[in-house]
């Protein structure tokens, strides 16, 4: 098999195309989505100042001693945002697979608004919860809810890019993200003074759960790797100035399993250099509404096949994803 090349797209291009030029591009990411389910994505947009100050601020809170980052943690076991310190998540028992817990810490943000008439209490005790906000570093919040919207924009984008590649009608899937629970998270994987334990990896080996996540890892790091086509762990290589896209599991249900959601994981910086490679990453994990029913989609369905999966609700369905992962 020809060696893995990590696909690259450029958005700024598909959206200025029109006619055969943008069906072409759309059947390239289509097949991305078919075969490797994860691809960067360059010309986002997205500007880089606002990319810097989430940066710097998350870095500034991870600096903060531990004590401090604890006034910021989540109140209980499951509850959705706010400080999660070490050791507390093993994401490889998304998947029932007992492993000892990630080699991380995160903070995490929910939707910077509950939508005019939402009463759902399982909704607003889940996913509608309030962000436990730090009180430091200066500026963390508003660097964080500028970061969030423009994440909820470049996904609306994407998401438009994906009807096209699906040959759906380029506004499809904007009624089932107008008021979408996305989630943000900022990750730090500390220096590795002490050895990591048998298995026990910095983000053990799992699916994301939604329609789509897109990845900021540290520039120039290591450590993201994915299983390609051929079976095997391959790193994802620095894109500069490009975020990571990957497709969840959500959307290859909502695409009868055409579009991969694909397993990836963080592996442990070598030992033999002292393990001192810190690396920080941002990962926005887009969600559709709470309320949104994913119907296996009928262009995914070639003449007489049936769906694999009957409908979901988005919300519920996250939840129970979500609660399977505490260490
Ligand atoms: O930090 C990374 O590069 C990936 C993190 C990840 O896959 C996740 O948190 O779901
Ligand atoms: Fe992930």
């Amino acid at each position: 098999m020809a060696a893995f090349t990590f696909p690259v797209f450029d958005l700024g291009r598909f959206e200025q195309s029109d006619g055969e030029a943008r069906k072409a591009l759309g059947a390239e990411v289509d097949r991305i989505c078919r075969e490797t389910g994860f691809l960067a994505i360059r010309n986002h947009g997205v500007d880089q100042t606002v990319i810097d100050a989430v940066w710097q601020a998350a870095r500034r809170f991870f600096d903060l001693p531990a004590e401090e980052k604890q006034k910021a943690r989540a109140p209980y076991k499951g509850y959705p945002y706010g400080y999660l310190g070490p050791e507390l998540e093993a994401l490889a028992r998304s998947r029932d697979i007992d492993s000892p817990p990630d080699l991380k810490e995160s903070f995490n943000g929910g939707p910077l608004r509950v939508p005019d008439g939402m009463h759902d209490e399982t909704a607003l005790s889940f996913c509608y919860a309030a962000t436990i906000w730090p009180d430091a570093p200066h500026g963390f919040v508003e660097a964080w809810q500028t970061y969030y919207r423009a994440m909820e924009d470049l996904a609306a984008r994407i998401m438009r890019l994906f009807a096209v590649a699906l040959h759906l009608p380029e506004n499809y899937f904007d009624a089932f993200i107008d008021a979408p629970i996305s989630a943000l998270r900022a990750l730090n994987y500390p220096e590795q003074h002490v050895p990591p334990k048998p298995g026990q990896l910095r983000a053990g080996a799992h699916t994301d759960y939604g329609s789509l996540t897109i990845l900021l890892p540290q520039e120039g790091s290591r450590g993201l790797e994915i299983i390609t086509p051929d079976g095997q762990w391959t790193p994802v290589p620095p894109v500069p100035g490009a975020f990571v896209i990957n497709i969840g599991d959500l959307m290859a249900r909502w695409t009868n399993d055409r579009w991969v959601s694909t397993l990836h994981r963080v592996v442990n910086p070598p030992a033999q250099e002292g393990g001192l490679d810190r690396r920080q990453s941002l990962a926005f994990f887009h969600q559709p509404n709470w309320m949104a029913e994913i119907t296996v989609l009928d262009a995914c369905l070639a003449e007489g096949e049936t769906a694999k999966y009957p409908p979901v609700l988005s919300g519920p369905y996250l939840m129970g994803k979500f609660t399977s992962t505490a260490a």
